[in-house]
């Protein structure tokens, strides 16, 4: 990574099948930050990173999305998405080195198979993601993300097929990788918001509302009253709203 991390705003309103999906909304990604966006199914989680993307999502966007560094996001986002979006055919090392394929350029396959093994997959890396249990299957779509080393990082619900030691781990690992990167992270889970964010927004039908969040550094321990107190908050703060 170069350049530093900007920050990236999103301001505008969507429709999906000619009816609004959000209203007017602004959403800022604070410079090399994580910004936690939590919200109940359907309200347009997805469709704001696939907008921030670049990628084509259902409903039409009237708005725009810039960076304060005033140049284009294009070429500069690692994204997550929820789904592993692996290719079936290849390994999960070819998987992984994916980005540098496409680009035409060499793969670091030092670099690769030292961020499978962070994820813990070494076992695995000549495996094909069919061979894989759903959890393996979404550490290599994470790998995939980390090996992108881009200054602006989508993470679309990372962790949500994890079971709790490891996804306690990889929101540590990723903390640790994606320190100085600008990102948003989709997730339904509060106690993740409460480890991770450095800002938390809430979004509903009513639009976004943004919550308590506690200070760095990142990640904080999942045993933190302040971490526990915070997640029922947003937990409470999710039931009620719209
Ligand atoms: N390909 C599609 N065609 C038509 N409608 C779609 C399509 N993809 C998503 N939608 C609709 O767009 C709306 C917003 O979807 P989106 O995936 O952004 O929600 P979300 O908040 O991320 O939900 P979740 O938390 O369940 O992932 C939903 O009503 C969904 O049904």
């Amino acid at each position: 990574m170069t350049l530093a991390a900007p920050s990236v705003h999103l301001s505008g309103a969507a429709m999906l099948e000619g009816r609004p999906l959000f209203g007017q909304l602004d959403l800022t990604m604070a410079a090399q930050s994580w910004t936690c966006l939590l919200g109940s199914s359907g309200v347009g989680k997805t469709t704001i990173l696939r907008l921030i993307a670049g990628l084509d999502t259902a409903a039409i966007f009237d708005g725009q999305i810039t960076a304060s560094d005033n140049t284009p996001l294009r070429g500069r986002i690692a994204y997550m998405a929820q789904t592993d979006l692996l290719l079936p055919w290849a390994s999960v090392l070819d998987n992984v080195c994916l980005g540098a394929h496409l680009r035409g350029q060499t793969a670091d396959k030092d670099k690769a198979e030292a961020i499978i093994a962070r994820v813990g997959l070494t076992a695995h890396k000549q495996k094909k993601p069919a061979t894989l249990s759903g959890g393996q299957r979404q550490r290599a779509a994470l790998a995939r993300t980390l090996m992108e080393d881009r200054p602006i990082v989508l993470l679309d619900e990372p962790f949500s097929a994890l079971d709790s030691r490891t996804r306690s781990e990889m929101q540590e690992l990723a903390a640790e990788m994606l320190d100085g990167r600008t990102i948003l992270l989709v997730t339904h889970d509060p106690g993740e918001a409460a480890r991770l964010g450095h800002v938390i927004y809430i979004m509903s039908s009513q639009g976004l509302e943004t919550a308590d969040s506690l200070s760095p550094p990142l990640p904080r321990s999942f045993a933190d009253k302040d971490v526990l107190a915070l997640q029922s908050t947003l937990l409470t703060q999710l039931r009620s709203a719209g």
